[in-house]
Parts: C-alpha cells; sequence; structure tokens
C-alpha cells in the first residue's frame, strides 16, 4: 500500500510519515501528560524517521525529548534524515545521543517510543538494538511501538531473536496479522490503528477480524420463529461410554443458543444417562441397550432419523475412538449429504478416512483444535502463521470452512481471505469447551444460514460469556459460558 500510494498515487514517503507521526504523538498526547520527559530510540529507516516527526511535534507541546539513535546518523533513510535537519532547526533543546553515549542507568525518562525498527525487520535482531530492547523492556514506564514492536514480525508474528514488550503499538496504515500470530498477541499490547492517507482501492486484507460491531451488521436478522422447529432441527450424533459429557454440553450449547429443536441421537445403551441430564432434548436412540458406543450396524436408523425434519447434523463430540465408531463416522459422513458440524473425534475419523469425498451437496464446518487440523492436513503445523496459511489453503480446495480453534480462532473459508479472532480464545481448545463452542456453532448455522457467520456468532458468544464471568478465566468450566 505504501509504494502504490507513493509510486502509483503520488503521495510522497515524507508526507505519509508525517501524517503517521502526527497521528501517534496525537494518541501519545491523550495517554501521557504534557512535559513529562520521552525517549526515542531511532532506527536507520522509515520507522526512525516516524519517531523523529513525534519527537519534533511533541517538543512542541512542552514536552522533554531525549532521542538516541541506534545506527550512525549519516546511514538515516532519505525521509528520517530530513526529520532530523527538521528536529534541528526548532528552538527548543532537544538532546540527542548516538547509542555509544547511552547510559544504561538513566532513570529520569517517563516513556519510550520504540521507532528502531518496524516493517523492514529482516533478520534476528542485532545489536546494539537487541541491547536497546533488554534495557527498554527492563523499565516500568509506558512503551509506544511505532508499526510493530521492534523485533516481532509483523506477518508470523514471530520473534526474531528479541522483541519489545510494547504496552501500546501504533500500527500506521493497517493492523498486521502478526498483532494476533504466536508471539504477537502476547507483545503488541494495546494495538492502535494509525490511518494513513492510503485510497482504499490498494488495500487487499491478507485477514479480517472477527469484531462484535461487524458480525451484528452483516448478520440478517433472525425473526423469532413461530414453531420450535422452524428454524429447523439441530442433530447431534455424539457419546460413547464414559464420553457422554460432551454430548451433554453441546445439547445444551444448542439448546441455549435459542434453538427450538435439538435431537440428540445415542446408543441405546447410554440413554437413561441422557434422560436424566437432557430434560427438554428429544432423545432418539439407536442400536440395543447393550450398545455403549455407535456402530456400522446404527448407521441405517441413524440416515433415518437424519431424512426426518430438516436441519444440520453435529457430529463428533465424545464419540470415541473405537474401529467401529470410525468406519459410522466415515459412511454417516460419506451418505448424508446435508450439512455437518465435524468436531471432535469425527475429525479424528475424519483423518483415518484415505481419499474420501465429501458429497457435493454437503456443507461441512470443521472446528478442529491444533492437533486435528494436523490430522486433517496430514502435515505439521509448527505455529499459528503456518495454521494460518494451513488452514486457508486447506479450506479453499476442499471447499468446506474451518473454524481453527487456538490463539487466535482462525475461520477459513472458500474465499481466499480467512478471518481471525482479535482477543484470546485459548479457551476453546480446552476439555469441554470445544463441545460448547460445537454446539453454539450448530445452533447459529441454522439461525444464520452463512458457515461463516455461524463460526463469528459462536466465538463472540463464547468470548461475551467468558468476559460477563466474574470468574477469572482459569476457572472458568465449560457450563459458565454455555
Ligand atoms: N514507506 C512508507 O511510506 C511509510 C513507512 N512508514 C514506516 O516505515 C517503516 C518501514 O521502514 P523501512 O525503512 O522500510 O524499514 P525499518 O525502518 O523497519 O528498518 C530500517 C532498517 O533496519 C535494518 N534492519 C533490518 N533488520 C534488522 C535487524 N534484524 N537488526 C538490525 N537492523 C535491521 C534494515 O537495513 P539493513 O541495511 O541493516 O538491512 C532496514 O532497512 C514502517 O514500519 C513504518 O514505521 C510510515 O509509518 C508510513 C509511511
Ligand atoms: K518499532
Amino acid at each position: 500500500m505504501d509504494k502504490q500510494t507513493i509510486n502509483e498515487f503520488g503521495i510522497d514517503g515524507f508526507t505519509l510519515m508525517e501524517i503517521a507521526g502526527t497521528r501517534a504523538a496525537d494518541f501519545i498526547l491523550s495517554e501521557i501528560p504534557n512535559s513529562s520527559h520521552g525517549l526515542f530510540f531511532c532506527g536507520k529507516g522509515n520507522n526512525g524517521g516516524d519517531a523523529l516527526v513525534i519527537a519534533r511535534l511533541l517538543s512542541q507541546q512542552d514536552y522533554d525529548i531525549t532521542v538516541c539513535f541506534l545506527s550512525r546518523r549519516d546511514d538515516l533513510s532519505a525521509d528520517a534524515g530530513k526529520n532530523l535537519k527538521l528536529l534541528q532547526k526548532l528552538d527548543v533543546e532537544i538532546e540527542i545521543l548516538d547509542w555509544d553515549d547511552f547510559t544504561l542507568n538513566k532513570t529520569e525518562y517517563d516513556f519510550v517510543v520504540d521507532g528502531m525498527l518496524g516493517t523492514g525487520l529482516n533478520s534476528d535482531v542485532r545489536a546494539p538494538y537487541s541491547d536497546a530492547i533488554e534495557w527498554l523492556n527492563k523499565q516500568d514506564i509506558p512503551t509506544f511501538a511505532l508499526d510493530v514492536p521492534t523485533g516481532l514480525h509483523a506477518d508470523s508474528g514471530r520473534i526474531l531473536g528479541t522483541v519489545v514488550q510494547a504496552d501500546f503499538t501504533l500500527s500506521f496504515g493497517a493492523l498486521k496479522t502478526g498483532f494476533y500470530l504466536n508471539e504477537g498477541f502476547d507483545t503488541a499490547g494495546e494495538v492502535i490503528l494509525c490511518e494513513l492517507s492510503f485510497p482504499n482501492k490498494y488495500k487487499k486484507p491478507t485477514a479480517y477480524l472477527i469484531d462484535e460491531p461487524w458480525v451484528e451488521a452483516n448478520s440478517p436478522s433472525t425473526q423469532t420463529k413461530k414453531h420450535k422447529y422452524d428454524g429447523g432441527v439441530l442433530y447431534i450424533v455424539a457419546g460413547s461410554e464414559g464420553l457422554t459429557g460432551a454430548g451433554i454440553l453441546a445439547a445444551k450449547s444448542a439448546w441455549s443458543a435459542g434453538l427450538g429443536a435439538v435431537v440428540l441421537i445415542t446408543p441405546k445403551g447410554l440413554l437413561e444417562i441422557y434422560e436424566k441430564q437432557l430434560i427438554q432434548i428429544i432423545k432418539k436412540p439407536v442400536g440395543s441397550r447393550d450398545d455403549m458406543y455407535f456402530k456400522e450396524s446404527h448407521v441405517e436408523s441413524v440416515l433415518d432419523i437424519l431424512q426426518g425434519k430438516p436441519g444440520k447434523l453435529l457430529i463428533g463430540p465424545g464419540l470415541g475412538r473405537q474401529k467401529e465408531t470410525i468406519h459410522f463416522t466415515q459412511k454417516i459422513l460419506q451418505q448424508f449429504g446435508g450439512d455437518a458440524v465435524i468436531d471432535a473425534d469425527a475429525l479424528f475419523a475424519l483423518s483415518q478416512w484415505e481419499n474420501w469425498e465429501k458429497p457435493e451437496e454437503a456443507h461441512w464446518i470443521l472446528t478442529p483444535h491444533p492437533g486435528e487440523l494436523k490430522g486433517i492436513a496430514k502435515q505439521e503445523v509448527n505455529d499459528d502463521f503456518e495454521r494460518f496459511q494451513i488452514a486457508s489453503k486447506l479450506a479453499q480446495q476442499e471447499d468446506y470452512t474451518i473454524l481453527s480453534k487456538g490463539m487466535p480462532s482462525i475461520v477459513a473459508t472458500t474465499k481466499e481471505t480467512p478471518y481471525m479472532t482479535g482477543y484470546d480464545t485459548r479457551i476453546f481448545s480446552r476439555a469441554g469447551f470445544g463441545d460448547v463452542l460445537a454446539g453454539k456453532t450448530g445452533a447459529f448455522w441454522l439461525k444464520y444460514e452463512a458457515s461463516e457467520l455461524a463460526c463469528f456468532h459462536a466465538l463472540l458468544d463464547g468470548h461475551q460469556k467468558t468476559m460477563e464471568s466474574d470468574k477469572p478465566t482459569g476457572q472458568l468450566e465449560p457450563l459458565d459460558i454455555i
């Protein structure tokens, strides 16, 4: 976007830098009282240039300014060099140091601006940048990272050697996927978007953030259904001996999403467990009383039930990994041509199924945690950036939707641009929480039709309930977010 705005559109980099610096200075002005003393670490590129603009603007607002260069001043990029000259023309006292003159035991700074490296980072952070980062991370004063915390890779969120722990990241022109992948989420601090004058026609997002207002604005208003079957039925095929909890959580979760009709299909041997736990849910037993898990002999009767009232299928929670259940699951997926949320052990069954074919007319939403994604993708998923890329590619080539649980949660569809959460969703990979998410995903799919909206609402619903709970996240139980 930078390059196209500068070279094609015709707003030069120096002007963009002035805008970036102005936006950032406005934010710092709102956070840090005047006459505070700011330390500006400047690299040699345009990230450093941004910092020099801010130093100049804040010096006119009665702040004390110290600028410390991490590279030789005659190495400065053209725009950064121009800004150094402007700084030196001012009539206010500005302390300008090189790293060699910087004394590490100084404590009179009230805040730090990290203008060392931005999107130009191309390898592990070299000295003396790494030394400055080490010193900076020891200070307990507000740290404002410009564009990207130095050391964080803007695309992947990987740390290259070492990284600035920022309180705020002032991101210029666009948010970066790296803020939400790998270590980005825990190092960028509060991310503030500082708009630049990039024309929208140059904006090709590599991802969209799933956020509440956008999802609400893009969700059809669902009029309340007259009869409980109007919205369709969520058929849940779940459970096995010792793993009935998953089916119970998924069914309760779907019900609590306001779904009129939830039908739990279960091996007959487990029926009385559900009778006690799921009063308002319709139970449909298959097989005989000594069946404690699904077998191939149940396929026909399950398919008959699914041919009943129109609806969608959620298959997987607590199914278990018996060979017979795996074959049962593969047959159901092969013959049920409808919409299915494939979760938990059903994903395992899918991963064990050599060259499976999704029925042409079927739509699937897969909800893998990172380990299950590896099984489905049949390749290593080494970190969140790879997970982001693999989920996106897989959804497009296999023509289904993937809700890849983890941090962030990523929703990949057949469209090329995936979506991801900008907030912590690590909770959904924990036992029990995945069942709640799966139940909500099935329910919201019936409610909102579009598969990605189902995923967004399920994720946002879980997030809202997590935030509303007065329990600390670590002590939350799945039932707390139902
Ligand atoms: N381009 C624009 O119109 C705008 C850019 N903005 C800001 O500019 C930065 C990107 O600036 P850039 O000059 O491309 O790169 P950086 O400032 O991030 O990096 C500067 C140089 O640092 C060297 N470098 C790279 N990796 C390392 C490392 N691991 N250790 C030490 N030094 C490193 C590298 O030079 P070398 O010759 O040493 O390779 C970089 O060139 C962007 O982030 C924005 O902050 C404006 O905000 C908007 C307009
Ligand atoms: K930076």
